[in-house]
């Protein structure tokens, strides 16, 4: 595309490395590569250059160099890479370099803006991308992987590609209408759109496990004052995350630990006993506790097997909750029988429950066969699309349901980025990281 400058950014890490590598991308890349490195080397295979300043001449690096004629590059524009020595100064002065020869900084996710923007890849594969940058679990890799790969891009692109037919058919229908023709056109728009909706429909009734993949699973840690909710933290992250004292009302604090499981990040959080009490520091622990168990999308309660199952506590088990029967090297458990004993002192259970809780995490946050939604802003534009099309199959007049069509359509180009999507530009590319 033209009308653009050029732009260059570290795309590595920062800091001291053995390598760094700058990209370069915009209409002058071939220009200043070619400067700095005395010549252009052969489109798309590594060449050792020596780097020189352009108005001093210094040898400023000797580097593999990159050369990536448009459009077979990341952004589809002419670009360049530079892998240089990884030092300090070596990045200060081919910096001084690109920036004397024109190009300037690439503000954060420009790259892949650029790339969004030359048709390289829809908004869903650029957020892909960023979620491949920020993966931090090989299952949150996978689902990064293939939305960058164009699944949603697929699933969304195809159903917009439905869509348009209809509302071309509604508009037919229209005007064999006035013309006096008859025709079933109409009814079969009407039933196709209903068709559509549902399919968007089930689609979004996933339970939210793409999002909580994403963004991982919460679990919140409930029970009595001293029924080994920290103890059981703990023991569950291999460390002393949380404190430990054999005081009632120890923890105050939602005390939040990230793990691993099995491939779905979960955040554990450890909550303040449930109780009663004067002490205005812990009654606000308890409040956070009480909302912790509200917002979390897993309650894990914690009954002492050597104590009567307290109220407040069973007042928060649901079908969905997660019982665990504590301390059972004191006593056998004294609520439900359905309850895991566990005892964080002996490591008894212990594995028990790690299992059981990797199986929650998969079945609410684990991969299935189809690709899923993974952020609010997709849920969003379904949803809209759908209640669209919903209207347009119930709209009374024809020219109704084709305005219906109209919206629906519009709310699929937003989700891809190939309609109206000025506005949801910056939020897609705001997140991203300088280099990408
Ligand atoms: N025998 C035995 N004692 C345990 C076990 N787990 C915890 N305890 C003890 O129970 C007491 C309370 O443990 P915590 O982990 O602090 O309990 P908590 O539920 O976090 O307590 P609060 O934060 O005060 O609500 C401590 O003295 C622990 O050593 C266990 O499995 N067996
Ligand atoms: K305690
Ligand atoms: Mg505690």
């Amino acid at each position: 595309m033209s009308g653009f400058d050029t732009i260059f950014a570290l795309a590595s890490g920062a800091g001291r490395a053995a390598v760094s590598l700058l990209r370069l991308s915009g209409p002058q890349s071939g220009a200043i590569l070619a400067r700095l490195a005395g010549g252009l080397p052969r489109p798309r295979m590594a060449s050792l250059r020596r780097l020189r300043h352009p108005l001093e001449g210094e040898v400023l690096d000797e580097a593999l160099v990159l050369w990536f004629p448009a459009p077979r590059s990341y952004t589809g524009e002419d670009a360049a890479e530079l892998h240089l020595h990884g030092g300090r100064a070596v990045l200060d002065g081919v910096t001084e370099a690109l920036l004397a020869c024109g190009a300037r900084p690439a503000e954060p996710g420009e790259f892949t803006r650029r790339a969004f923007l030359n048709g390289r890849m829809d908004l869903t594969a650029a957020e892909g991308i960023a979620d491949l940058i920020e993966a931090e679990t090989a299952v949150q890799r996978r689902q990064a992987l293939r939305q960058a790969g164009g699944a949603l891009a697929d699933l969304y692109g195809g159903w917009a590609e439905r869509l348009t037919r209809l509302l071309a058919h509604q508009e037919a229908a229209i005007e064999f209408a006035e013309d006096g023709i008859p025709t079933t056109l109409e009814d079969e728009v009407r039933e196709a759109a209903l068709a559509l909706a549902a399919g968007i429909e089930a689609h979004l009734a996933d339970g939210g496990r793409g999002e909580r993949l994403r963004e991982g699973l919460w679990v919140a840690i409930v029970g009595a004052p001293n029924a080994g909710k920290s103890s059981l933290l703990n023991a569950l992250v291999g460390r002393e995350a949380a404190i430990v004292s054999a005081r009632a009302g120890t923890t105050r604090d939602v005390v939040e630990v990230r793990l691993d499981l099995a491939g779905v990040p979960v955040w554990l959080a450890d909550t303040a006993g449930l109780r009663d009490t004067p002490d205005e520091i812990e009654a606000e622990g308890v409040r956070r506790a009480r909302r912790r168990a509200e917002e979390a999308d897993l309650v894990m309660a914690v009954f002492a097997a050597d104590r009567a199952a307290d109220p407040a506590t069973l007042a928060l088990v649901t079908p969905e909750t997660l019982v665990v029967a504590s301390k059972s090297d004191l006593a056998p458990p004294s609520v439900q029988e359905a309850a895991l004993a566990v005892s964080a002192r002996t490591g008894d259970g212990m594995k028990a429950l790690r299992q059981r809780l990797e199986d929650l995490a998969a079945d609410r946050a684990g991969l299935t066969a189809e690709a899923s939604l993974t952020r609010p802003r997709h849920r969003a534009a379904l949803m809209e699309a759908a209640s669209w099309l919903r209207e347009a199959q119930a709209a009374p007049l024809p020219e109704l349901s084709a305005e219906s069509l109209r919206a629906a359509l519009r709310a699929l180009g937003r989700l891809t980025g190939h309609v109206g999507v000025e506005d949801v530009l910056d939020v897609v590319f705001g997140d991203f990281c300088i280099g990408k």
